[in-house]
């Protein structure tokens, strides 16, 4: 063999982790028969909307794959309440020892007994499908020793069945057993789901998104496409003032600001302040919450939410005209909307045509300078900007977004984005110029994510550049934002302008032409993607079922899962989400019906109940080899080879460890 001067380096370097010919032959091993495992289970899931309760328990029950194995395990031999009772306690082990340990008093060493055995039984299915390697390294460390034997171990074979019991009846005696339960069944679930992708839209609307990202950064194996509110946020969190005004008015409008002040320590009593002073006669009516969700609130606490609402609305529109006029490439001027008002007569002409407006008392706006904050409004949004900045919980969660995170991902031949790529009525590309150049297809994607990339490395610097991060607020509400895609956000008509025909927000004409097969295919290519192969997985809009609406488009090669996490959303969807799986059989679509209560669902057993649909069914089962991870192992394979090939020559050395 013949190795050139970097290929020898390289293969020196190789050399120093497998440092004979034994090491390097047992990684080929072992690497070749990874490759022929089944593949991992992937989980696709998008816009949850701080939804917490109801994405734990769907990652929980992992859409249903969990009772399956129960199911698997024990057939008819243990009863329907048995099963349910399992199930409940890998969900929520904690919780649901608790409430056995009351109902169970007197017999709980028997039904610890059972249980431990039940849990085993069911973990070695879950764990079936991997290398031992693999479960070794997924393995709690206070049990690893112990669940390894147990998973290894043949209960009925004579010899060991003393050895085995020995084990369970020592962690009963010495009170491990409510560790053990807790341990084991966060394998089982972590095992059920081998990778986790979320299809954007974390944030906004429902009360724990936080908690979501706190939970997300636990699992091994994530990644997640930013959706327009998730860009949004990150935005905010880098100080863009545009997006800022725009996280707080949507959590007044959702009655959700304890999530900023309590959940994110970002102090709201300046807002507060400026509203109550600024607002002081003022009902501000129409900026009621959207559900009365704040009915625990008393009428003084509600008044408050809505000055609040207000104050920031109006901030919000002015700071918009600001990033629109500095950034003409955005071509969105006619979203300059408060030039446009007749302050004395409480209307706005827009597209020729005079509207009431809803609401006249504009007592921070001089209509000779309508886009210009005042000084008291300037002062506050340097102060909220401060406390963005410096929440830590804030800045935490969004290193983890930018490093999990993307503008789009292809995996396993299969294409992820939240939006659209956005097109023109005749099926191109839309173009988008930025700056002196012009973008479409998956070059803008890229070109966005450079700019998106850019702005974090500014702010790692604290050198923060308005250029990136306005990119950030028009990747929230622009024309031809892949993570919007609608013509223009009606934000100001919606709130402002009864007649419904101005609420309207015209969708992307991608919308209509991904029904076709022509268009997945064009885009899968455009992504260096086989058609033949690949599906497109989208999110964001929520697929309207009870208008009979299917989630699949194109022939079978889009998919689209925002089933309506987010409960505002549920009557349109009639459903309570979708969840996509992707195992070595092939691909299912799973829906599931509104999750009732956490309470419920310790307390009674109350899964999710979910219907499954396969969408795809592989001719031969897939097999770790036929993945993105197999291709890369059998490059590992390759170099390997190569490598002993290179000692065998004795081109390099074998370098065994000397006592
Ligand atoms: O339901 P709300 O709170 O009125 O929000 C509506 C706004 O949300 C958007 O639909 C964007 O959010 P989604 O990404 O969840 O669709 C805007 O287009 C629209 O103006
Ligand atoms: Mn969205």
């Amino acid at each position: 063999m013949k190795l050139s001067k970097e290929e020898l380096s390289y293969y020196k370097l190789l050399a120093r982790s497998y440092r004979t010919i034994q090491a390097a032959s047992t990684e080929i091993i072992n690497l070749s028969a990874i490759l022929n495992l089944p593949k991992g289970t992937e989980h696709f899931m998008s816009d949850i909307h701080g939804e917490y309760d109801s994405f734990i328990h769907i990652v929980n029950n992992a859409s249903g794959v969990v009772k399956r194995k129960i199911n698997d395990v024990f057939g008819d031999t243990i009863s329907q309440k048995d099963k349910s009772e399992l199930a409940t306690l890998i969900f929520y082990p904690k919780e649901k020892l608790k409430v056995i340990e009351h109902e169970h008093e007197d017999e709980m060493q028997d039904w610890y007994k059972v249980t431990l055995f039940r849990l085993v039984e069911v973990c070695r299915n879950a764990s079936s499908k991997y290398t031992r390697s693999k479960v070794r390294k997924a393995l709690p460390n206070d049990f690893a020793y112990v669940i390894e034997e147990l998973l290894h171990e043949q209960e009925n074979a004579p010899n060991k069945q003393d050895y085995y019991n020995g084990i369970i009846d020592t962690i009963i005696r010495i009170n491990r057993a409510d560790n053990f339960v807790m341990a084991i069944s966060e394998l089982i679930r972590s095992l059920v789901i081998d990778h986790l992708h979320i299809v954007g839209d974390i944030f906004d609307r429902g009360p724990e998104p936080d908690r979501i990202i706190d939970t997300l950064m636990t699992f091994k194996s994530v990644d997640i496409q930013w959706g327009n509110h998730d860009i949004l946020w990150m935005g905010a969190a880098m100080g863009c003032t545009g997006c800022i005004s725009n996280v707080l008015r949507i959590s007044a409008r959702y009655d959700n600001l304890s999530i900023i002040e309590e959940n994110y320590g970002i102090n709201l009593m300046p807002l507060a302040t400026f509203a109550m002073e600024t607002y002081e006669n003022d009902l501000c009516e129409v900026f009621a919450p959207k559900e009365e969700a704040s009915a625990d609130n008393s009428p003084q606490q509600q008044l408050l939410i809505r000055q609040m609402h207000k104050a920031i609305s109006v901030i919000q529109f002015k700071i918009e005209s600001a990033i629109i006029k500095r950034n003409p490439w955005y071509q969105m001027e006619d979203r300059l909307l408060l030039d446009k008002i007749h302050y004395e007569q409480g209307t706005i002409k827009i597209g020729g045509k005079n509207y009431e407006l809803k609401d006249n008392k504009w007592p921070t706006i001089d209509p000779e300078n309508p886009h210009e904050l005042t000084k008291d409004e300037k002062k506050l949004m340097e102060r909220l900007q401060h406390s963005f900045l410096n929440s830590e919980k804030l800045q935490k969660h969004l290193h983890y977004l930018y490093e999990v995170g993307n503008m789009h991902l292809v995996f396993n031949n299969n294409l992820l984005y939240h939006g659209c790529i956005p097109m023109t009525r005749n099926g191109n590309f839309q173009r988008m110029k930025i700056f002196d150049k012009s973008y479409n297809g998956k070059a803008l994607i890229l070109k966005l994510e450079k700019i998106v990339r850019k702005a974090f490395s500014n702010h790692l610097k604290s050198t923060p550049n308005s250029y990136e991060l306005d990119f950030l607020w028009y990747l929230w509400a622009g024309p031809v934002s892949p993570l919007f895609g609608k013509k223009k956000m009606a934000t100001f008509e919606r709130y402002l302008l009864s007649d419904k025909t101005t609420h309207h927000e015209e969708n992307n004409p991608y919308f209509a032409l991904r029904d076709e097969e022509e268009t997945c295919n064009k885009i899968l290519t455009d992504f260096g993607i086989d058609p033949k192969q690949g599906h497109i997985v989208n999110g964001h809009t929520p697929v309207k079922r009870k208008k009979g609406e299917n989630p699949v488009k194109g022939n079978g090669k889009l998919i689209v899962i925002d089933g309506g996490l987010a409960k505002p959303y549920q009557n349109i969807t009639g459903i309570a989400g979708y969840t996509l799986i992707y195992n070595s059989y092939g691909l299912t679509l799973a829906s599931h019906k509104p999750f009732q209560s956490r309470k419920k669902a310790i307390i009674e057993n109350a899964d999710i109940s979910t219907t499954k649909l396969m969408l795809e069914r592989n001719n031969v089962r897939k097999r770790v080899g036929d993945t993105d991870v197999g291709n890369e192992l059998k490059e590992q394979i390759h170099d390997l080879e190569r490598l002993l090939e290179a000692y065998r020559e004795g081109i390099i050395k074998e370098q065994p460890k000397r006592l």
